[in-house]
């Protein structure tokens, strides 16, 4: 699958052509701010030690990704608007260089399985939508 600018590229009205870059950036912004996944929930089955942080056993621990996705020290002011064209020169740059705020499908060893499937999945959503 070579995503969506290769299927489009099959049509003959080259209006239609959309680069693969602009078609990331689009993902990229949905997920930011239309993320509903439940974030994951990690547990402490001993004490734990983050750096300076210790956690206990015993404890549940998760994320509050789409509040994060909205911040506004991250992503400006404009952070509850839709626009792809911030992820144009990639996350860090979007994200006042902090990789680690955008994590749609987690991070680490417990990061989503599905991501590829999901981003595949979504792109021929998106071919078949502009295609009619
Ligand atoms: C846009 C779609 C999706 C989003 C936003 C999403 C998001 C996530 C998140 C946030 C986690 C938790 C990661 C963590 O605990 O740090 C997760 C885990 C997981 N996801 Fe997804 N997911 C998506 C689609 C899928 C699909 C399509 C599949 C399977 C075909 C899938 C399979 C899994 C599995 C198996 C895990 C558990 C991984 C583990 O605990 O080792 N996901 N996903």
């Amino acid at each position: 699958m070579e995503g969506l600018s290769i299927l489009l590229s099959t049509w003959k009205d080259s209006r239609f052509l959309l680069p693969r870059k602009s078609v990331t950036m689009i993902l990229n912004e949905v997920l930011r701010l239309y993320l509903h996944a439940i974030p994951g929930c990690q547990h402490t089955y001993k004490e734990t030690k983050i750096r300076d942080l210790t956690i206990p056993a015993g404890v549940d621990i998760t994320l509050p990704t789409l509040l994060i996705h909205h911040d506004p020290w991250l992503w400006g002011d404009d952070a509850g608007e839709f626009k792809p064209e911030r992820f144009s020169e990639g996350v860090s740059k979007a994200s006042r260089g902090q990789q680690q705020a955008f994590f749609p499908f987690g991070w680490g060893p417990r990061t989503c399985m599905g991501q590829n499937f999901a981003i595949m999945g979504a792109k021929v959503a998106l071919a078949i939508l502009l295609q009619h």
